[in-house]
């Protein structure tokens, strides 16, 4: 079997299984239902036959048999038609649900947060997404297609019965259903084309409907543009789709043009026959029955193969991101554990990051070392590469170039995850999980989730027990517009409960925080911020962990043992806040006093 035949046949089997594991009975009825059903139409053409030969020759007896076959056969057939239906809805429903989930857990399997950044990565996931009800109706269309060659291979067995010669008439339909095919695989073609416009119509549908956006789109005025912009991306990607399938159309219609011949043909054919005594009149009945059936089998036959092959192609794609996650796990993954306390502390050796898709370097030539139970802080202006430096230190991004080792040891020779696992932090997106206040905060430790006590050690360290003791059911309410009773937070109050997130976990060799009060107002930021690293300094201990905290404001930097000081991508300073205030000309010294005469 040639390469694509067989990727073909693995891609249809994973289809098949998809359904099979999310609903073994409903795939298993679904396929004799659809599969066995059509050959019923077949048989009553068949039994109609018989039933006008039978009052030709006056055989009262065989009449009344076949109206009775007649009869049993239409109620088989329509009365089936709501399990059926029922059946493959509920197939389809389950299957969706494990399609879901598995995106969802490839997409959390990804080694490094950095393939989400990738262009490419992004857009095999736009295309998966867009494609995946079809996934969940993989099994349903292979069904649907089975169902149409029993009918073809029964309608084909009584049409040579009557005459062999009308056997062609089925055969004039394999150009219909091969140009059909083909028109899929350029539409296929087409989807990866317009896959970046896809993801550029989508981001500017959420940007236009979120309620997220809604202050600042409606403040602006900005409702018809994004709109127009929204409109044109899409219309980009449909015209990359609709140019495809235009061009396939001229085969479309020459197979349709031909088909018809055959079908006009075949009638002469069996007209003339009777016409000479060849042939009885049950039969002429039979002919026209079945050349009219085969005429709308085959529309349905190219609609289920069309069916059929975007089934096929997104099962491809996700079997094609599944083995691309396969590799990078086993690419980045080495088989070390992380330490549970730090000894030396964290180096990196030129150490140099240039994100994915993008030309510059975000960080070059990066060589310090964090000692082991140190505070770090991070300074820089805006887009310095505070951020990217905390990346690639919790092992979520991997450098370009260069090294980063933990105690000696390489952050890319602990098993996938294991670093992770001893580090904890709190981002500048962080996340806003709509659970209740005790979730929100315990997911920050999963092993300690439930425990009340860990809960609310958390919620105090990260000082946001005042926020807690004010919501109306204290660490049990729901938060959210998810719940019907749900509180909605200010971003603050968000923040301070990502705050208490990063204090589950008992004692990590790495806590990173990259402004981690932001939102949180300037009288209380630096108390936060310093009875936040007091306690940090105190969990630290127990591992001997480092703390590296991003901020622009430098008074935290005054609070942390070590400054590393970054500006377009370099470091250009790293000591303590006494040495580096002692360097008169320095661009650390010079940024203290700016923003100390700016705050005072
Ligand atoms: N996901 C990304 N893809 C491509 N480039 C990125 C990405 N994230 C950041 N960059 C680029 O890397 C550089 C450093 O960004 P970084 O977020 O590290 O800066 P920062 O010092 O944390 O800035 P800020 O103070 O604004 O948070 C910037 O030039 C930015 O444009």
């Amino acid at each position: 079997m040639t390469k694509p035949a067989k990727a073909h046949r693995n891609a249809l089997y994973a289809a098949i299984a998809l359904s099979w594991t999310a609903d073994r009975r409903a795939t298993l009825l679904t396929f004799v239902g659809f599969g066995l059903r059509p050959a019923l139409p077949v048989l009553i053409a068949y039994l109609v036959k018989v039933m006008v030969d039978a009052a030709v020759v006056g055989d009262t007896d065989l009449l009344v048999r076949a109206a009775l076959g007649i009869g049993t056969a239409a109620a088989l057939s329509a009365g089936s038609v709501p399990y059926a239906v029922e059946l493959s809805t509920r197939m389809i429903e389950s299957t969706a649900v494990l399609v879901d989930r598995k995106l969802m857990t490839l997409t959390g399997s990804l080694p490094t947060v950095q393939d989400l950044d990738d262009p490419e990565v992004l857009d095999r996931l736009e295309v998966l997404r867009q494609e995946r009800v079809r996934l969940s109706e993989g099994a349903d269309a292979v069904a649907l297609v089975l169902g149409a060659a029993v009918r073809a291979g029964v309608t084909a067995v009584v049409l040579a019965v009557v005459d062999p010669f009308l056997l062609l008439t089925p055969l004039l339909a394999v150009p219909a259903v091969v140009a059909a095919s083909r028109m899929q695989a350029r539409r296929t073609a087409a989807l990866d084309t317009a896959a970046a416009d896809a993801r550029l119509a989508r981001h500017l549908y959420e940007v236009g409907s979120a309620p997220r956006w809604s202050s600042e789109t409606r403040l602006f005025g900005l409702g018809p543009a994004i709109r127009r912009r929204y409109h044109e991306a899409a219309e980009r990607a449909d015209r990359h789709v609709v140019g495809a399938l235009g061009r396939a159309l001229l085969p479309v219609t020459a197979a349709g043009v031909l088909f018809a011949a055959g079908y006009i043909g075949a009638l002469l054919l069996v007209t003339r026959q009777f016409a000479a005594g060849g042939a009885t009149l049950g039969e002429v009945v039979l002919t026209l029955n079945l050349v009219t059936l085969i005429s709308i089998q085959v529309g349905q036959a190219v609609q289920f193969l069309a069916f059929l092959h975007q089934t096929v192609d997104a099962s491809r794609r996700l079997l094609s991101l599944e083995s691309y996650v396969e590799n990078s796990v086993a690419r980045t993954g080495g088989d070390r554990s992380a330490p549970a306390v730090l000894r030396y502390g964290i180096s990196l050796a030129g150490v140099g990051l240039r994100y994915p898709g993008s030309g510059r370097w975000a960080l070059r030539d990066v060589s310090l070392h964090l000692p082991a139970g140190s505070v770090v802080a991070v300074v820089g202006v805006n887009g310095a590469g505070k951020s990217s430096l905390i990346k690639l230190l919790t092992g979520l991004y991997e450098p370009t170039e260069g090294t980063i080792t933990v105690d000696g040891e390489s952050l890319t020779g602990f098993r996938p995850g294991a670093w992770q696992a001893r580090t904890s932090g709190c981002f500048q997106d962080f996340v806003r999980p709509e659970f209740t206040v005790a979730t929100a905060v315990g997911v920050g430790d999963l092993a300690t989730a439930d425990d009340p006590d860990a809960v609310r050690a958390a919620v105090r360290h990260g000082a946001a027990d005042g926020i807690v003791a004010a919501l109306p059911d204290g660490l049990a309410t729901p938060l959210g517009s998810s719940h019907a009773n749900g509180t909605e937070l200010s971003g603050g109050q968000w923040q301070r409960l990502a705050l208490a997130r990063a204090r589950m976990r008992p004692s990590p060799c790495l806590l990173v925080l990259d402004e981690p009060t932001s939102a949180i107002d300037p009288l209380a930021e630096d108390v936060t911020l310093r009875r936040y690293l007091a306690a940090a300094r105190l969990t630290a201990a127990r591992a001997n962990g480092v703390t590296v905290v991003a901020s622009h404001r430098l008074a935290t930097a005054r609070a942390a043992d070590l400054v590393i000081v970054i500006a377009a991508g370099a470091v250009v300073q790293f000591g303590s806040h006494q040495r580096l205030m002692a360097d008169s000309d320095g661009p650390y010294r010079e940024l203290y006093e700016r923003q100390s005469g700016a705050y005072s």
